[in-house]
């Protein structure tokens, strides 16, 4: 199955549509230039309203960019998080040091445009325990990640990725069978494409997304 990551979760009836359509991951923004960053108090409120991943519920994914240590335990003083989700220029060593000093998973985006972008995946498979492959951020793009900005899916096929890993960047109902086909993505992971203004999820979008994959999957 194909798994699914639903990110930038702000909202109740965000969260109701990620609990219904059985996501397997969620993703709360804890970097405040986004448009879906929230406090670690309104995570914690949002959290409540699912079971949790032991029950049953979706994985509760903390994103950070190049968080401090401080930071993060803030974060995880105030909301328990099941994964770390580093989207900004963390090298292998500071994942490693995030993953040991909190005990949690680590999943480390990487922005791909070209072959070569590949490379580096070595470097960081010994530490972290999944990738989230997404696109590059646009010139002049505030944010790393969360741009709606596809890249080219056909760069993953058949390669050897040495980690689990999810498929990110402008993902949305519409394209998300072609992009799990060409990239052979074992899971995927969007923001944007179920937003109806930046940064407002839609849950009706929610809802048919995750549907789409579910009858998609890898044949799409
Ligand atoms: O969503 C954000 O605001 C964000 C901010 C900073 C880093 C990453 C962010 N989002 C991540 O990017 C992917 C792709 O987003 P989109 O579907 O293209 O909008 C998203 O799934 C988040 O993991």
């Amino acid at each position: 199955m194909t798994l699914v990551k639903v990110c930038g979760i702000n909202d109740p009836a965000a969260m109701a549509a990620v609990r219904e359509a059985r996501a397997e991951m969620l993703g709360f923004v804890f970097f405040p230039p986004s448009p879906r960053a929230i406090s670690p108090e309104r995570a914690a409120e949002l959290s409540a309203l699912a079971p949790a991943a032991a029950e049953g519920g979706p994985l509760r994914v903390g994103l950070f960019v190049d968080p401090s240590e401080e930071a993060v335990a803030a974060v995880l003083a105030a909301v328990p998080l099941d994964m770390l989700q580093l989207h900004g220029a963390e090298t292998p060593e500071r994942c490693a040091a995030l993953r040991a000093r909190f005990g949690l998973p680590v999943m480390k985006a990487l922005g791909i445009a070209v072959p070569e972008d590949l490379a580096a995946l070595a470097g960081y498979a010994p530490v972290v325990d999944r990738f989230l492959l997404d696109a590059k951020p646009p010139a002049g793009a505030t944010l790393p990640g969360g741009n709606a900005v596809t890249f080219d899916w056909r760069l993953l096929a058949g390669r050897d990725i040495p980690r689990p890993w999810l498929l990110a960047g402008g993902l949305t109902q519409g394209n998300v069978a072609a992009a799990v086909r060409q990239a052979g993505a074992p899971g995927v992971d969007l923001s944007s494409g179920v937003e109806r203004a930046r940064g407002v999820k839609d849950p009706a979008l929610i809802a048919a997304f995750v549907q789409t994959v579910r009858e998609g999957g890898r044949a799409g």
